[in-house]
């Protein structure tokens, strides 16, 4: 099938590899020249494992293309996925600024039948508001289908998410246009829920909420874990053990960030409170997430009262491990309110180089510890897992080790001669 992807972003570049992988004829337009220049020269403008070789070997046999000329290449292609940003505005609601422009370039581009299929996250009743914005600009009602076709990936791990997901929503007006999305991804195989438009909005919504309220109750529970005395490691492992909790997303640390999570929740919360219903639930995993950095800064100021001028290390600035991707990260709210107490930061990471006028980017993990006072573990990469912490420990002045992941072991880091700080973990 021919299609056009719009927007080469996380979610636009991946799956139109992988609709390339599937074989079919993929151009992925962006309105950012810069980043279709760069993939045309064979670049790739973010980090995501295993895309690069996708792209490079889609783009060799021919099934994948990519242009500027967005206006163009909606005109020519029969189906449409739209994969643009739905970023947050100021009150929580989301900015569709980015969905109405394409679908505006689509009412002026229409040549023969489309089906339009949004993969953006779009509050509930977006997709009927495509449907009538092209009917208000004079298009055929015949002449298009809008399906709403969200999509699951994760960072860090999106393009085997996207060959294997666990399913595949359709949510549609009619059989026929379902069937057509359903046949992009023919060769997958997953459970696909066929439901409305508006149901598909939804389970996007819902999935993220729930993942989102799983964190925010485990960081509940390891407060209490703390002020009692118990490991939440241990609650962890009871919880997990239980097939109807299951151990996903029960990692307490620093609080969820990125892209998505947040704004997610604060669209969902929008769109509940614009029909005058008080979603509480919702609103407390927001609030407990916003309150997650305050835990760990008490727990620095408990053991070093007088912060001010003091050097500390933060490793970790992506919002997760395995991203290059810094929107909304914990780490880089974390470390705004280190500089507003008046330390100095100096930063490592894997990835992403934060090097500002307040802050000392390092390139190699060692040396981003020397003089240290502090060591705070905000991501949890790989390779701090693995560090050589008698090395650490040598290279700093102090021993605090705030271990905002959870992910060490207190006994390992004690026996280097750290006082190791976790959440819930007295
Ligand atoms: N990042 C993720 O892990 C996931 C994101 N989503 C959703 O997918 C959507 C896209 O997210 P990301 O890929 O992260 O966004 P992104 O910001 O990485 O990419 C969006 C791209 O769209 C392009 N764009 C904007 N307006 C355009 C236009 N008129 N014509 C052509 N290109 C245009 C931008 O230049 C940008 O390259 C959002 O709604 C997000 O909530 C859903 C699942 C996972
Ligand atoms: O809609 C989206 O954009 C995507 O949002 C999340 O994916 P992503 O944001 O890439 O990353 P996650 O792995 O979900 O992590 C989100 C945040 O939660 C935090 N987290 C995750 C798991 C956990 O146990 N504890 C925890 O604090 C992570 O550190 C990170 O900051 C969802 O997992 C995807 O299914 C969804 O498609």
């Amino acid at each position: 099938m021919d299609i056009c992807v719009v927007g080469a972003g996380y979610v636009g570049l991946t799956t139109s590899a992988v609709l390339a992988e599937l074989g079919h004829r993929v151009t992925c337009v962006d309105q950012n020249k810069e980043k279709t220049d760069l993939l045309n020269q064979g670049g790739i403008p973010i980090y995501e494992e295993g895309l690069s070789s996708l792209v490079k070997e889609n783009t060799q046999k021919k099934r994948l293309f990519f242009s500027d000329q967005v206006m163009i290449h909606l005109s020519r292609h029969p189906i449409i996925l739209i994969a643009v940003g739905t970023p947050p505005n100021e009150n929580g609601s989301t900015n569709l600024t980015f969905v109405k422009n394409v679908v505006q370039l689509i009412a002026k581009s229409m040549h023969g039948h489309k089906t339009i299929v949004i993969k953006s996250t779009v509050p509930p009743g977006t997709n009927e508001w495509i449907i009538r914005t092209l009917i208000n600009q004079g298009v055929d009602r015949q002449l298009f289908d809008v399906v709403s076709n969200p999509e699951f990936l994760k960072e860090g791990t999106a393009v085997a998410d996207s060959l294997h997901p666990h399913r595949i929503v359709i949510g549609a007006e009619n059989k026929q246009a379902a069937d057509r999305v359903r046949s992009l991804f023919k060769n997958i195989d997953a459970p696909v829920i066929h439901t409305s438009l508006t149901g598909a909005e939804l389970i996007k919504y819902a999935s993220n909420a729930f993942l989102a309220a799983k964190i925010s109750f485990i960081n509940e529970i390891s407060r209490i874990c703390d002020v009692y005395g118990a490991d939440i490691k241990d609650v962890q492992k009871g919880l997990a053990a239980d097939p109807r909790i299951n151990p996903y997303f029960l990692n307490a640390g620093l609080g969820y960030g990125g892209s998505c999570f947040p704004k997610d929740l604060s669209a969902l919360i929008y769109s509940a409170e614009s029909k005058s219903l008080d979603p509480v639930l919702l609103k407390a995993v927001t609030q407990v997430n916003e309150t997650q950095i305050d835990i760990y800064l008490h727990k620095l100021i408990q053991h070093i009262p007088e912060p001010r001028n003091k050097q500390i290390t933060v490793w970790g600035l992506t919002f997760k491990p395995d991203t290059d991707d810094l929107r909304d990260s914990q780490s880089i709210k974390l470390i705004r309110q280190l500089l507003q107490i008046g330390c100095s930061v100096h930063t490592y990471d894997p990835m992403a180089d934060l090097n500002s006028a307040e802050v000392t980017g390092h390139r190699e993990l060692y040396a981003s510890v020397r003089q240290s006072d502090v060591l705070i573990i905000a991501t949890e990469w790989h390779q701090f897992l693995e560090a050589d912490l008698e090395k650490v420990k040598k290279n700093m002045r102090g021993n605090l080790l705030l271990d905002c992941r959870n992910v060490l072991d207190p006994a390992r880091a004690k026996k280097h001669g750290f006082h190791y700080v976790g959440v819930g973990r007295s």
